[in-house]
């Protein structure tokens, strides 16, 4: 499945299992129905604590605009009439803003700038702020039927406006953080124009706030177990698969040639980009092998039950392509050049009585040989 729909998999399908939840929660025990109203609380608490936890400021403060957004309008006796553009238009400008930790200088003006934002749209509401007619905003009297339909507009423009831009920027990134917002986002429209009960709501709005806690979860997970430099699953990662290998494996080791020589001479930024240029061919042959990042400049491949026949072909083919990948780069003397690097790659399978990390010792022997061959070549050790 396409990475794109992959992130929006988890926040819609936690919509949907929500929403058709609601259908039958008139079924549930009286017990339930007295502790569902607090669902919501308690849940935003465990959101606003993992955000705390992890440092996330962004992510404390979509929790806060989601609760204001439940909170506001049974603050201001008004049931039934939530903060549609404010919420939609202060998670769009979150989504634009970056990463800064949480409870810093930057989470709290985060928070005063929504705060003033809700409180605006509640001054309008409850009419202690009265604009002229003719300054249609965020639910100013409507004093006129032009005046009704103008703000309308002016609401759907915005709200418009905002999805699309949520909609390029998931696109852009590809990334929960977005993904979740756009969740949210289609959530609160869903609440607001589906005919719902207070208990409905109730419902709607803990799925709102557990899909956040959800997005925590899988950051903590991606944190544990992907490689920041190159989003490669890591050392972990692989940990983990090696205990779970059929008896039919192959274990490659991919080694960068001389990748200290191109650190000294281009720049770790460069090596950097080299890693991750690595990386990105090794996943494409995520169908036969699964790509890892070892450490350094090393790689490992898995392959399993019936890809392990053509291994010795794909390593090859790995190896020709990176050869072929043009890199630019700049001498120390200010020159502009394009540079090709090349990898070595040692195999192995088990043996009888081998475990993983038996196998991974001797596909590194034969990445040793490989080295001594004279490098860009396959050596497999079976
Ligand atoms: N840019 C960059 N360099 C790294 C990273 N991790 C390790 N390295 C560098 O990788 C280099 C590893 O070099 P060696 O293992 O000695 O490899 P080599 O001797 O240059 O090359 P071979 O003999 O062909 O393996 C070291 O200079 C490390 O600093 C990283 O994440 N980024």
């Amino acid at each position: 499945m396409p990475q794109h729909l992959r992130v929006l998999l988890s926040p819609f399908f936690i919509l949907l299992l929500f929403v058709i939840g609601s259908v039958y929660v008139s079924t549930l025990p009286e017990i339930w129905l007295a502790v569902l109203p607090w669902a919501p609380y308690f849940l935003s608490i465990t959101a606003l604590f993992m955000a705390w936890h992890f440092n996330k400021g962004r992510v404390f403060v979509a929790v806060l605009i989601v609760m204001a957004a439940l909170w506001v309008p049974s603050y201001l006796k008004q049931d039934h009439n939530l903060p549609l553009v404010p919420t939609v238009l202060a998670l769009t400008w979150l989504s634009l803003m970056r990463e800064r930790g949480c409870l810093n200088r930057f989470t709290f003006n985060r928070i005063f700038l929504f705060a003033v934002l809700f409180a605006w749209w509640g001054a309008l509401q409850t009419g202690w702020v009265k604009l002229p007619t003719t300054v249609p905003l965020m639910g100013g009297e409507a004093l006129d039927g032009r005046t009704e339909f103008i703000e309308s507009v002016l609401s759907l423009g915005l709200i418009g406006l905002s999805i699309t831009l949520l909609l390029a920027l998931w696109w852009r990134r590809v990334d929960h953080f977005s993904a979740c917002i756009l969740g949210t986002v289609v959530g609160i429209i869903l609440i607001n124009v589906l005919p719902i009960t207070r208990l409905h709501e109730t419902i709607l709005f803990s799925a709102l706030l557990f899909l956040w806690v959800w997005q925590l979860l899988l950051e903590s997970r991606h944190m544990a177990y992907r490689d920041e430099l190159t989003g490669l699953p890591s050392r972990r990662a692989l940990n983990d698969a090696m205990a779970a290998l059929p008896s039919n494996y192959a274990i490659a080791m991919v080694d960068v040639d001389h990748f200290k020589q191109f650190n000294d001479t281009y720049g770790h930024d460069m090596g950097d980009v080299v890693l991750q240029m690595v990386a990105k061919t090794l996943e494409r042959y995520r169908g036969p092998a699964q790509a890892f990042r070892y450490g350094g400049e090393e790689f490992t491949l898995v392959f399993r039950g019936k890809h392990v026949e053509g291994a010795p072909d794909q390593l090859n083919w790995v190896r020709e392509e990176i050869e072929e990948v043009p890199i630019d780069v700049t001498t120390a003397r200010g020159q502009e050049k394009v540079i090709n690097v090349t990898v070595s790659i040692g195999w192995a399978v088990p043996e009888a009585g081998d475990d993983p990390s038996q196998v991974i010792k001797r596909a590194d022997e034969a990445l040793y040989k490989a080295k001594k061959k004279g490098r860009n070549c396959v050596v497999g050790r079976a």
